[in-house]
């Protein structure tokens, strides 16, 4: 398309994007990007280098200065008009989803779209909050006249590093940079391998809206020469990162920065007696099959009340029956997961399962890297599958014979990111909610990231930080304090 002609060289290979030019790394190597569906190369981006990270880091820096001189309601206008033709472009951008990551294609448009309305949302959101600030007076605190006036506002961090995973590589990348530029942030972007391409088409979007030079930057390349120096070098000041354990090792090597980690999970859904079991099948399985399971948020493991649970497992069998199952540029319901050796870690915990005499409720299917939808009944806490995030089309019931069991279970997992309780008895809802530790409980509705301004956070290894726009608005500032100094308290004079 002739919008994007810019980003691609005349081998075919993506450029990385720095100081608003797409350019060929110096190191002359790429790195393939394969299809989850014929499993063969299909796009190849620019493997840079350490010292292209560096010049984009030091670009990144100089352009943050005078950004954060920008008024707030320009950042804003430029936000909205990134929306305006991230959703113009939603067609191509969405084409790349599919072929990327098989993602189905409506939901790859969805994606797009969400994401132009979270920047827009993030540009409202921005002017408001960041347009106010906090007046404080000495005389509140023992010992103290009014003679100071502490005027506090929000100031940008300065170089704000992205880094989403490969699963909404699109909205969770703008999940970041907006609300670090509407912040007075500039943003370096690393995308994930699979979705690369999708988010060079996002980042030419806001090149295209008219960003100022070297505020926006995206490098890609391999993690293991680039990730380690990105995420540890000295000009970043705030590491924003969506994905799996990799988030646990950069916390660690981090230096002292503000980290917002949002990681794995293992989310539990616990279905009691009085439940409506209808509205429960259909959100286990909505919640444990969507985009095959490949959300952070999917029902991962199903908690039911032994004397409901026969009921329940024939309803959702039924449901899972009817999934269509094949490549996303169909719609299907199930497509093929994202790389082969997710396939085979999927695979490893159904044999596992099925060794351990798990109760198979259908028969186990696989070609190449699609799966077919699978529900283990009777599973048992000694299975891998009962602890472990499959990021596949494959959902373990356990059945419980107490509320007390389902809390124990769900509380005894390393993640703590969302879980979910069906019953008709809001009291008992409450209370387990507030017995479960995770971010969010979803009370008769399936875990979800979303509506995008609602606070998302996880405990434990689900994360650091709470996102969310205003959140994640708020965690990328720090607060500034000027002080007045008055002579004498202000309330003597009259
Ligand atoms: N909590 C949430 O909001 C949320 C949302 C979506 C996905 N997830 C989690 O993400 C995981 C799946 O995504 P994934 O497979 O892309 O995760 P991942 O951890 O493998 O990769 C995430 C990102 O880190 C990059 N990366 C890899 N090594 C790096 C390094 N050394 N330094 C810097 N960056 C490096 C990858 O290229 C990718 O962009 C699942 O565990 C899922 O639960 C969490």
């Amino acid at each position: 398309m002739a919008v994007f002609e810019e980003i691609v060289d005349e081998n075919g290979v993506y450029k990385f994007f720095y100081d608003g030019v797409w350019r060929k790394s110096s190191s002359g190597k790429s790195v393939t990007i394969i299809n989850p569906t014929t499993r063969k190369p299909h796009f190849r981006v620019q493997a840079c280098t350490q010292e292209e990270v560096n010049k984009v880091v030091e670009t990144a820096k100089l352009a943050q200065k005078s950004w954060a001189k920008t008024p707030l309601w320009k950042r804003a206008e430029l936000l909205h008009k990134a929306a305006a033709i991230l959703k113009e472009q939603k067609a191509p951008i969405a084409e790349c989803l599919v072929k990327e990551i098989a993602k189905p294609a409506k939901d790859a448009v969805t994606e797009v779209v969400r994401s132009g309305d979270l920047v827009s949302y993030c540009a409202e959101e921005g002017v408001r909050i960041l347009g106010e600030g906090k007046l404080l007076v000495s005389d509140s605190f023992p010992g103290n006249e009014r003679t100071k006036y502490c005027l506090t506002s929000k100031i940008p961090l300065g170089v704000v590093l992205a880094i989403p995973p490969f699963n909404y590589p699109v909205n969770l990348a703008v999940s970041k940079i907006a609300p670090a530029l509407i912040a007075g942030n500039s943003i370096v972007l690393k995308p994930p391998t699979q979705g690369a391409v999708a988010a060079l088409h996002m980042v030419h979007c806001f090149h295209l809206a008219g960003f100022p030079k070297g505020l926006i930057s995206c490098v890609t390349g391999k993690g293991s020469e680039i990730g380690d120096f990105l995420t540890m070098h000295p000009s970043i000041n705030c590491i924003s990162f969506t994905g799996g354990d990799t988030g646990i090792s950069i916390s660690k090597k981090a230096g002292m920065i503000p980290l917002q980690m949002e990681l794995g999970g293992k989310d539990a859904c616990i279905i009691l007696e009085d439940a409506d079991l209808d509205l429960a099948a259909a959100n286990i399985v909505k919640g444990g099959f969507s985009y095959s399971g490949q959300r952070c948020t999917a029902v991962k493991v199903a908690l039911v009340m032994e004397s409901v649970a026969d009921t329940l497992v024939e309803k959702v069998k039924a449901k899972v029956a009817k999934l269509t199952v094949g490549a996303p540029e169909d719609d299907c319901d199930i497509t093929p997961v994202v790389t082969e050796s997710s396939a085979n870690f999927i695979e490893g915990l159904v044999m596992d399962a099925k060794q351990k005499a798990a109760t198979f409720c259908q028969e186990y299917k696989r070609e190449g890297n699609l799966i077919w939808p699978l529900l283990l009944d009777n599973v048992l806490p000694d299975m891998r599958i009962a602890w472990e995030e499959p990021f596949g089309p494959v959902l373990p019931v356990i059945r419980i014979n107490s509320v007390e069991e389902g809390i124990h279970h769900c509380n005894a997992s390393n993640f703590g990111l969302q879980g979910c309780v069906f019953t008709r008895d809001i009291n008992k809802a409450i209370l387990i909610s507030d017995a479960m530790e995770t971010g969010t409980v979803q009370i008769n509705s399936a875990p979800s990231r979303g509506p995008d301004h609602f606070p998302f956070q996880g405990l434990k290894d689900s994360g650091i930080g709470s996102q969310g726009i205003t959140n994640s608005i708020n965690m990328m500032t720090k607060i500034k304090s000027t002080v007045i100094n008055l002579p004498t308290p202000s309330y003597t004079v009259g």
